[in-house]
């Protein structure tokens, strides 16, 4: 059924070759898991971060968004998490798709050439435009949160 998906415009920098692009790992994946494009081993030591660069540049469809997203093996067994999840990767950005990795486990981590880092998610973006009032449509919530409704 590839035909009806949609097309995202992919360019593999130098750092990439030999690396496959990014793919889905079963027929029903919400993600594509990105590979580190590194020449030599990076090593996270606890509670550190690095930038991981996956060599790619993209074009999005217009009015999507890439969502960079952590998995959950490396988060459950590493500890390893993304910050800024979901990162964003916006339609007009052009640059390198490089993954911010966090280490909150106990021992130090390494990543290697090809390792699946990450994953990305396409998702629709609604943009929207203010429309501002001095008043507001009353609901039962009202101001109410933060566990306004009890645990
Ligand atoms: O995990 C990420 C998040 C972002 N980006 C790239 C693509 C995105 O379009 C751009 C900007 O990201 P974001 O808007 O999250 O960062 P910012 O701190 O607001 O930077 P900017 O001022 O450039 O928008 O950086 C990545 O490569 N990886
Ligand atoms: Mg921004």
């Amino acid at each position: 059924m590839t035909a009806s998906l949609l097309r995202v415009a992919v360019r593999r920098l130098a750092h990439a070759e030999g690396l496959p692009l990014p793919s889905y790992a079963t027929s029903g994946a919400a993600g594509v898991d990105l590979v580190a494009a590194i020449d030599e081993d990076l090593v996270i030591p606890p509670g550190r971060r690095i930038l991981v660069p996956t060599g790619l540049c993209l074009a999005l469809p217009p009015g999507y968004e890439l969502q960079i997203r952590p998995r959950s093996g490396l988060a459950y067994r590493h500890g390893l998490f993304i910050p800024n999840t979901p990162g964003t990767i916006d339609e007009d950005y052009r640059g390198e798709i490089k993954i911010i990795l966090m280490n909150g486990g106990e021992e130090e981590f390494r990543v290697v050439r090809g390792m699946r880092i990450a994953q990305a998610v396409l998702a629709p973006v609604s943009r929207f435009q203010w429309e501002e009032k001095q008043v507001l449509p009353e609901t039962a919530r009202s101001a109410g949160g933060f566990g306004s409704t009890g645990c």
